[in-house]
């Protein structure tokens, strides 16, 4: 396994460049977090536009800096227009994320998955770990949305995934795994488990992923900072919450704040790069 030569003050180096370029991210993503993507991209640095209408998809992905296709509540229509854009995005050089929601879940959403990777192909794929293993071709039951297994356990279908589709894999959960297609290999150890508890947290690091992308050239370090920032977010609003003794629904609002406001004092002191 390659060793990471990545620091955190790289990743951090990103996060202002994102601030500064606020980078038009097109997303076609469920009705349960098309609200929070949007809050979140916002509060990152980015701008974002949802619309899956298929009339407009390909000018929308013309003047796009990036692309989040999200699969969380799927019909034939927005399988069409995921289609299509996916298709334009690839045909422009438009840097793609891919959130495979319940992969493993249904026979429909592992079909409909199988189809856009069969249509193009996405520069990043984000899941939890027994989505990111079902779509590598493993036997394993998604709960719904929610992972039935470790990040551990999904390393290795990450990195055959991740060189099959040549698209950079993260596997998020306790430690998040970010995979590239040449077998580079960095794990995060930030987040809280209460970020579990939001939903659309999980979606909107694969927003973050799709604006990192449109403003980082390496794929692998662009993920790797949507996934350090959103991990260190999840910490600082987890602590804020319970210092005063709130709960889920005023941390996901401490979410949104601290991925607007950690300055770069607060994400070194807490980005946790850990090297095997
Ligand atoms: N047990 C945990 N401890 C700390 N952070 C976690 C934990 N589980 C998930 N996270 C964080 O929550 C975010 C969403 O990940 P995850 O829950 O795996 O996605 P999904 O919502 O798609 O299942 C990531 O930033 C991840 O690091
Ligand atoms: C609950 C739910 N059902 C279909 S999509 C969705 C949102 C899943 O969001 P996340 O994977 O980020 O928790
Ligand atoms: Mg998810």
């Amino acid at each position: 396994m390659a060793r990471t030569t990545l620091q955190a003050r790289d990743l951090w180096a990103d996060i202002q460049t994102l601030r500064e370029r606020r980078p038009l991210v097109h997303s076609i993503t469920n009705v349960v977090v098309t609200n929070f993507n949007a809050n979140v991209l916002l509060a990152a640095g980015a701008s974002p536009v949802m619309t899956q209408a298929h009339e407009e998809l390909e000018d929308m992905v013309a003047i796009a800096q990036a692309l989040v296709i999200n699969i969380g509540t799927l019909d034939a229509y927005a399988v069409e227009a995921m289609t299509i854009a996916l298709r334009a995005a690839n045909a422009r050089g438009v840097p793609v994320a891919l959130d495979p929601v319940g992969a493993g879940a249904t026979a429909y959403r592992n079909r409909t998955l199988a189809a856009l990777l069969a249509a193009g192909r996405p520069t990043a794929i984000r899941g939890n770990a027994s989505e990111i293993m079902s779509l590598a071709g493993e036997a394993v039951a998604t709960r719904g949305v929610d992972s039935s297994a470790g990040t551990e356990a999904a390393l290795a279908p990450a990195l055959a995934l991740a060189a099959n589709h040549g698209a950079v894999v993260c596997v998020s959960g306790a430690v998040d795994h970010v995979v590239a297609p040449d077998g580079r290999v960095l794990r995060l150890d930030n987040g809280h488990e209460w970020m579990t508890r939001i939903t659309g947290v999980g979606c909107s690091l694969t927003a973050l992923v799709g604006a990192f992308c449109a403003v980082q050239p390496d794929a692998w370090r662009a993920t790797a900072a949507a996934t350090a920032l959103m991990g260190v977010a999840g910490e600082i609003a987890a602590e804020q919450a319970r210092a005063r003794g709130a709960g889920v629904g005023t941390m996901a609002a401490l979410l949104v704040d601290a991925l607007q406001l950690v300055d770069e004092a607060g994400f070194l002191a807490r980005a946790r790069i850990v090297d095997d």
